[in-house]
């Protein structure tokens, strides 16, 4: 067979001299790259009530001033709803309602809100056996986002956008998700790694968390204190506002009145990227290739070298990135990471892991300062610096990172893609500026 590669290479090259747009020119036209202000704040595009991130406050003068992270579910710290809630283990199904319904459940609310989640915990029939057994992903991201859109075969009235239809073609959608990530995990394994396959089906009267950790573990049996940190997981992810890319993505696709499945697919995508949801995954393998390198106990010089090696793209995936670090909002701090750093502490303690614990800690505070340093800029690190840490701890696999941010993501999707529909609903287009050149038609034998 002729190999055609070269011709692809040689036009690629040639186009270099047609198609580039110096970076200048982004500054001479005024254009927002990555719709971010001069002074890397988020330009405004939408209003919300549904959560809030403060990573810096304004001045007099309107002058950026950063601060200690907060994120607010619809206006309520999530550090009250972690501590002063005693109803233990719904943490998630009440942070699901409330960002759904922009108040906080009673105790009958919460439990008839759970069983409408658990009513449609179970697959549709051969749902199982033809999209995840017989047709098994190599990247479970993919394969999620393979599934969601299967399931609008499964569904009667597809396209149907309406708000009250989107809410519970949501919840359906929602409550499947983890079987569906756990069954994808399970038939990877099986087929590509040659694994042993177990399917539990899942449970009606246990909580997301629980029922993650029971269809995932061949005994199906897990600690209270189990599920009860991996739900405190689940809520953390559950939402970031209207900006972040992901709910953005979502935002911009379902303004087009394209149907659910097609939405949250792109939201899936968009979390896949390691500059995104990803980097959980990243932060793992990455913290991996450290701690192969120069061990638990390496100096703060080594630790130092190791971050210096990854931005000048000399170690792990030479992209230039320290993964875990660093936030479009978040200057000082991620309230997230701290609350899963202190959890990452106990489970660390209990599992006989401190001294990895404690690495992990030193080597934050020496990222947290160097890339300050460097980029001149407050740096700290975000959510997926200590969650996959935590699901590790929890005996979670790796592949399994993400999709977890995904099942607990979704709920923040679907109440952003409802209040943009509700209350903005007009489609996402913004303006490109054309900065080429205006050129005549060449004939055929003039080329
Ligand atoms: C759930 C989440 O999505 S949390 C984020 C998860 N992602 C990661 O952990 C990946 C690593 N981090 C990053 O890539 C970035 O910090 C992002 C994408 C999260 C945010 O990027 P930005 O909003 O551009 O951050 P910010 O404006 O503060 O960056 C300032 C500079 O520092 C660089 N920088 C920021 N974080 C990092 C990092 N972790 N490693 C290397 N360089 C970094 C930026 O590239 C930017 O450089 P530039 O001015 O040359 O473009
Ligand atoms: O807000 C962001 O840009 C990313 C983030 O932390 C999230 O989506 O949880």
């Amino acid at each position: 067979m002729v190999d055609n590669s070269i011709y692809l290479a040689q036009f690629y090259g040639k186009s270099q001299n047609y198609t580039q747009i110096p970076r200048v020119w982004y500054n001479k036209y005024g254009v927002k790259r990555g719709l971010r202000n001069e002074d890397h704040t988020g330009v405004l595009v939408g209003l919300t009530r549904i959560a809030d991130v403060i990573g810096y406050t304004r001045d007099e003068e309107g002058k950026k001033i950063n601060c200690p992270g907060i994120l607010y579910y619809r206006g309520i710290n999530i550090d009250d709803l972690v501590t002063k809630e005693s109803y233990q283990g719904y943490l998630y199904e009440q942070a699901s309602f409330l960002l759904l319904f922009g108040y906080l459940p009673n105790r009958q609310e919460l439990t008839d809100f759970c069983a409408i989640l658990q009513k449609n915990y179970d697959l549709p029939n051969d749902f199982l056996e033809m999209n995840l057994l017989r047709l098994p992903g190599k990247n479970l991201m993919n394969k999620l986002q393979h599934c969601l859109l299967t399931l609008y075969n499964y569904d009667s009235d597809p396209d149907n956008t309406d708000v009250y239809q989107t809410l519970q073609k949501g919840l359906n959608i929602m409550s499947k998700l983890p079987s569906i990530a756990v069954y994808a995990y399970m038939s990877k394994m099986h087929y590509y790694e040659r694994q042993s396959l177990v399917i539990h089906y899942p449970c009606s009267n246990y909580s997301t968390a629980e029922n993650i950790l029971a269809m995932l573990r061949p005994s199906c049996t897990f600690t209270e204190q189990e599920a009860k940190v991996l739900d405190l997981l689940l809520f953390l992810h559950a939402d970031h506002g209207g900006g972040t890319n992901s709910t953005f993505a979502n935002i911009v696709v379902s303004s087009t009145n394209t149907d659910i499945y097609s939405g949250m697919a792109a939201s899936i995508g968009a979390l896949k990227g390691p500059r995104h949801g990803g980097a959980n995954i990243k932060v793992s393998l990455m913290m991996e290739a450290i701690l192969k390198e120069i061990g638990p106990y390496a100096s703060d010089q080594e630790i130092t070298a190791c971050i210096q090696s990854l931005l000048q793209k000399k170690f792990f995936d030479r992209q230039g990135l320290v993964y875990g670090f660093g936030h479009a909002v978040y200057t000082l701090s991620d309230p997230r990471a701290e609350l899963i750093r202190n959890y990452c502490k106990i489970l660390a303690g209990e599992k006989k892991k401190e001294h990895i614990f404690t690495f992990y800690e030193r080597f934050e505070t020496i990222a947290k300062s160097y890339l300050s340093k460097t980029k001149e800029t407050d740096i700290c690190c975000n959510i997926d610096y200590y969650s996959g840490f935590a699901y590790e701890l929890l005996g979670i696999p790796r592949d399994l990172y993400t999709p977890l941010f995904v099942i607990s993501r979704f709920v923040g999707w679907l109440a952003h893609n409802i209040e943009h529909k509700l209350y903005d609903n007009r489609i996402v287009r913004p303006a490109g500026k054309y900065v080429g050149h205006l050129e005549s038609y060449i004939p055929w034998e003039e080329r």
